[in-house]
């Protein structure tokens, strides 16, 4: 007997277990009805075979009938004519008697003749009238032959009806006993089959009884099975009637589960944006601290970064003698430089020293905190310091297939910033402006050769600011390129001699950035001055008149003022010169306050520049050795005797 188990788990966790041993009846009776069904079908074919014949036997019966009527009716036919000849026999047999009658008054001629006499005699009306009595006695006779042949063939059909009678007969005789032995083996066959019906029901019968039993005894277990069935079904029941409480709850359920995730959710986010803000609390913190620390840093380091780079010599300068020995490093310490001058090794101490493979990348490596310190809200300035023809303006804008400081500390700029996307959203500004002889020209207006001046801020801020400036906002290389193409062709169109204008004057390349944070509301604005000066050497004592005297003074006076800038705040003078010159004058702000500067000085190797490398290079080393000075009202005292501090621009 098959068992089959069923077992299945419901959200109460019960699992059962039932026997089906029922099935297996089920599956016997099923087979049985089954076997008793194709019973059935095969006796209702027989009987169907077996109403079929018997149709069959009627069809043929129902022929042989019509056979016999068809039959019946030629007979009938058949008995007419027979009829109509005997009737034409009994009209032949009327003439014949009519023939003899008037064969017998033939024989009696003299009657006739006698008439005929009589007639002759008597007149020629009987004459006329035995003439027609002949003729009469013509036609008669003539109908009477007519009638004769008749007769004969009346006779001859008679006798053909009479043969074909006798044959219909036979064969009616014949054809009625075929019937009656047809009708006979049709009744046998009946018989047979009425019997063989009646044997195969009986047995269907009996075999179906048996069947019925065994069923019936099937189905008494089944029951007994459904009555041992029935608990579980009522355990399956009450499972279902729970799981469907449940199912009808779960909406409630899941809406209240949803409301509580999100409770603890917005609890969760909560958390995280008081987390957050606390991180952003210590994040202020640790930015005025690493604020604090720089400035402590700059203040202990000096607030000027000064760095020296030394040009390679070029290609119409490889004739000079022993070039390579007048500048040389020290291999351990990249802070320092040896410059020989006269026989007699000097060396300067700086913060960086660029030998003369140093690539424009390497420089810009060393410069790039300061330019993303920006970003932060500096303010910072670097400048290029040095003589005509030492690579201020290499370092500082380089060549389009080695771009400088400049181009480089603007895309530096535009990846920074969009590292910080999408929280701040920052707009960069350049502005270029040219510096000659104290005067400000603005590169990228429409008007280059228009003068710009600076202004204090009408709001009281003392802030400075240039009327007329023209800012464009960049945001890729190429408005980048654009800028600085449209400043060249502007620096260019203003004078004759671009070189030595160049050289002439400072160049000012403003980077304003100014950032918003949209979720903290947090705004930080920075300005990046990168300056390529005027070339810083001593023409006045080449003597120099009319206009290269006055370019000189104008050099000499900026630089001076920016020395003297540099040293009143790192000596945290209370008075500041900016006012001194156009160029520190437009700086102020870059470099005040908590600004960061670094001076980048640029010198030649050539033996003839070395007079004025060192005077370079001692500026340099003073702007960054300068000690802190005396406090600020004594060193104001000092101002007031003192009016510069850079001694190698005495004009
Ligand atoms: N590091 C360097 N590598 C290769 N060539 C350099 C380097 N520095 C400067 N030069 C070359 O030296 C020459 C002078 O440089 P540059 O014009 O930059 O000097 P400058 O100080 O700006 O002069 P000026 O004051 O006249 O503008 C240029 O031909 C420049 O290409």
């Amino acid at each position: 007997m098959t068992i089959l188990i069923l077992e299945w788990s419901n959200p109460l966790n019960k699992s059962c277990a039932i026997h089906f041993s029922c099935v297996s009846q089920l599956f016997i009776f099923c087979s049985v009805m089954l076997h008793l069904s194709q019973d059935v079908e095969a006796l209702r074919g027989e009987l169907c075979r077996k109403d079929e014949e018997c149709r069959e036997q009627e069809r043929r019966l129902a022929a042989l009938e019509q056979q016999v009527q068809e039959r019946t009716g030629v007979i009938v036919q058949l008995q007419q004519q027979l009829e109509e000849a005997a009737q034409r026999r009994q009209e032949l047999q009327l003439l014949r008697d009519g023939e003899e009658t008037l064969s017998r008054q033939a024989a009696l001629p003299l009657q006739v003749k006698y008439v005929t006499k009589t007639v002759e005699v008597e007149s020629a009306q009987s004459k006329q009238a035995l003439i027609e009595a002949q003729a009469h006695n013509q036609a008669l006779q003539e109908q009477l032959s007519v009638q004769r042949q008749l007769l004969r063939e009346l006779e001859q059909q008679l006798h053909e009806s009479q043969r074909s009678s006798s044959q219909l007969r036979q064969q009616i005789l014949v054809y009625e006993g075929e019937m009656e032995r047809a009708q006979g083996q049709l009744e046998a066959e009946m018989q047979s089959l009425e019997e063989e019906k009646n044997r195969v029901i009986e047995e269907a019968f009996i075999r179906a009884e048996s069947e019925m039993k065994a069923v019936h005894e099937n189905l008494a277990g089944v029951r007994m099975n459904l009555l041992t069935l029935q608990p579980a079904l009522r355990t399956l029941t009450c499972d279902y009637n729970c799981l469907k409480r449940q199912v009808q709850d779960f909406p409630y359920m899941l809406e209240k589960a949803i409301t509580e995730a999100k409770q603890e959710i917005c609890q969760v986010i909560g958390e995280v944006s008081s987390a957050n803000q606390e991180l952003l609390r210590k994040y202020k913190r640790e930015m005025n601290l690493r604020k604090k620390c720089h400035n402590e840093l700059v203040r202990l380091k000096g607030n000027i970064r000064v760095l020296c780079r030394v040009r390679p010599v070029c290609a119409g300068e490889t004739d000079a003698a022993d070039t390579k020995n007048k500048v040389t490093f020290d291999p351990d310490d990249d802070a320092v430089l040896y410059l020989s001058n006269k026989g007699k090794l000097m060396t300067f101490e700086l913060d960086k020293v660029f030998p003369t493979q140093a690539t424009q990348e390497e420089v810009f490596q060393e410069v790039q905190s300061l330019v993303t310190s920006c970003i932060d809200g500096f303010n910072v300035c670097i400048f290029a310091y040095g003589q005509t023809g030492s690579g201020k303006t290499y370092t500082m804008e380089g060549v389009p297939e080695d771009p400088g400081i400049n181009q480089r500390a603007l895309r530096l700029l535009f990846s920074e910033v969009s590292e910080k996307k999408p929280d701040w959203d920052y707009k960069i500004t350049v502005s270029m402006v040219e510096i000659y002889n104290e005067t400000l020209r603005n590169l990228l207006g429409d008007n280059p050769s228009e003068k710009l001046d600076i202004k204090m801020c009408p709001d009281g801020s003392g802030q400075l600011y240039v009327p007329g400036l023209t800012e464009f906002t960049v945001e890729s290389v190429e408005d980048i390129n654009k800028v600085f193409d449209l400043g060249h062709m502007n620096r260019a169109t203003a004078c004759t001699n671009l070189n030595e204008h160049s050289s002439r004057s400072h160049a000012l390349l403003i980077v304003t950035v100014a950032g918003f944070n949209s979720s903290t509301g947090h705004r930080t604005s920075g300005k990046l001055n990168l300056v390529d000066l005027a070339g810083s050497e001593r023409i006045t004592k080449s003597g120099a008149e009319g206009s290269r005297l006055r370019e000189a003074q104008c050099i000499n006076k900026s630089l001076s003022a920016l020395g003297d800038v540099i040293n009143a705040l790192r000596s945290k003078h209370s008075h500041v010169p900016f006012r001194n010159s156009r160029l520190t004058y437009l700086l102020q702000d870059s470099l005040s306050g908590d600004s960061k500067t670094l001076m980048m000085v640029q010198v030649s190797p050539l033996e003839s520049n070395v007079s004025e490398s060192v005077c370079s290079l001692k500026f340099a080393q003073r702007v960054r050795s300068v000690e802190i000075g005396p406090s600020s009202s004594s060193r104001r005292q000092a101002e007031s005797s003192s009016t510069s501090s850079s001694p190698t621009h005495d004009a």
